[in-house]
């Protein structure tokens, strides 16, 4: 790997909201409880980034993010070493009937993910969601993801179910790290192939590489925004010694090209990425979405229009919800960063 560039440093508020757009772009399909993606755009030197913590997070989690939009639209991504990367079709935690529907926005799928274990539903429906994408695409590479839903009981009762389907592997099948290990070993001892991997024990964790320090899974999910941008993901996946999938934060194609170019910067790459989420989307700010075809996404730049940013802006009180979230992470973040360099 090249050596990384030092991050940028923080640009004052002022130049930030400068260039500052939010759009809120509506969802084809209701995707971990969101059904308008807002986000919120700031323009550099070197393009356009994208902040989008989700609603819900506090200031302190949202900094990274920050970190990210900036990284990205004041330094640009590293040197790629491939020009497409593969990516797998995402489905949310619909009724069997929705599941052709949903697999229709991707294309060709060749790699797809699942969603199980949402609140609320019971491994009945798990079942039923598998069934309907298994005989849809026989072929495929499935995962499915958990979102931490289960417990370790729980969890094995359901993956003895599921293992079936024939399974690549669980994204966080139960909440916590000695979970995840626990799982994985008894996974093993019984003799299934499915591996475990991590995703909110990498990202929404203090410490993103305690996971791989504890042994308590066989790959990890790197999402770019939550860890600080590109950059920092790449020194992270360094240490870290696993292998590791590349997913997305349910970004319009701003964002999704910043986890095009981490992908693309990787010297492996052994699973499909999770990238294609622009698909789940009813709009972006791009004429031209990174969308996959024939189950890959070029490693190329995007170019955000004009027009776009006006026909999804979001309303004033949105906008103004997010100018205000962006001057207290801004803030956040540059207490962090001074007591880095102090
Ligand atoms: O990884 C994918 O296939 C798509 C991205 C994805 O699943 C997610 C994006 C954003 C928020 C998360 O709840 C979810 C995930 O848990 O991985
Ligand atoms: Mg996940």
């Amino acid at each position: 790997m090249t050596q990384t560039p030092p991050p940028p440093e923080l640009p004052p508020f002022e130049e930030l909201r400068a260039t500052a757009r939010v759009v809120s772009v509506p969802m084809r399909v209701k995707f971990r409880g969101v059904l308008e993606r807002e986000v919120l755009l700031v323009r550099g030197p070197a393009g356009w980034g994208e902040f989008c913590p989700f609603l819900e997070y506090d200031d302190d989690e949202a900094a990274p993010w920050l970190a990210a939009a900036v990284d990205a639209a004041w330094l640009g991504f590293p040197e790629p070493v491939r020009t497409s990367v593969p990516v797998n079709a995402t489905v949310p935690a619909v009724g069997p009937d929705a599941v052709e529907g949903v697999l229709s926005r991707f294309g060709d799928v060749h790699a797809v993910k699942v969603k199980v274990a949402e609140r609320g539903q019971t491994l009945a429906d798990d079942v039923a969601r598998l069934a309907e994408v298994r005989r849809l695409l026989p072929a495929a590479a499935v995962k499915v993801d958990a979102n931490g839903g289960w417990d370790v009981a729980g969890a094995l009762v359901a993956l003895e179910e599921l293992a079936r389907f024939d399974l690549q592997y669980v994204e966080q099948p139960v909440p916590d790290i000695p979970g995840l290990r626990a799982v994985r070993s008894e996974l093993r001892r019984r003799g299934h192939a499915i591996l475990v991997a991590a995703d909110e024990s990498v990202r929404r964790q203090e410490d993103p590489l305690l996971v791989a320090r504890e042994d308590a899974a066989d790959l990890l999910v790197i999402k770019s925004a939550p860890l600080g941008g590109v950059r920092k993901a790449l020194g992270i996946i360094g240490q870290a010694g696993l292998p590791v999938v590349v997913s997305s934060a349910l970004d319009t194609s701003v964002g999704i090209r910043a986890g095009v170019a981490l992908a693309a910067a990787l010297p492996e790459l052994p699973f499909a990425c999770g990238l294609a989420t622009v698909s789940l989307m009813d709009g972006d700010v791009t004429e031209e979405s990174l969308v996959p075809q024939a189950g890959r996404l070029p490693v190329r730049d995007v170019v955000v229009s004009e027009d776009r940013l006006e026909r999804f802006a979001a309303t004033d009180s949105r906008t103004s919800w997010w100018l205000g979230r962006l001057g207290r992470v801004h803030a956040v973040l540059s207490e962090r960063q001074a007591a880095q360099i102090a």
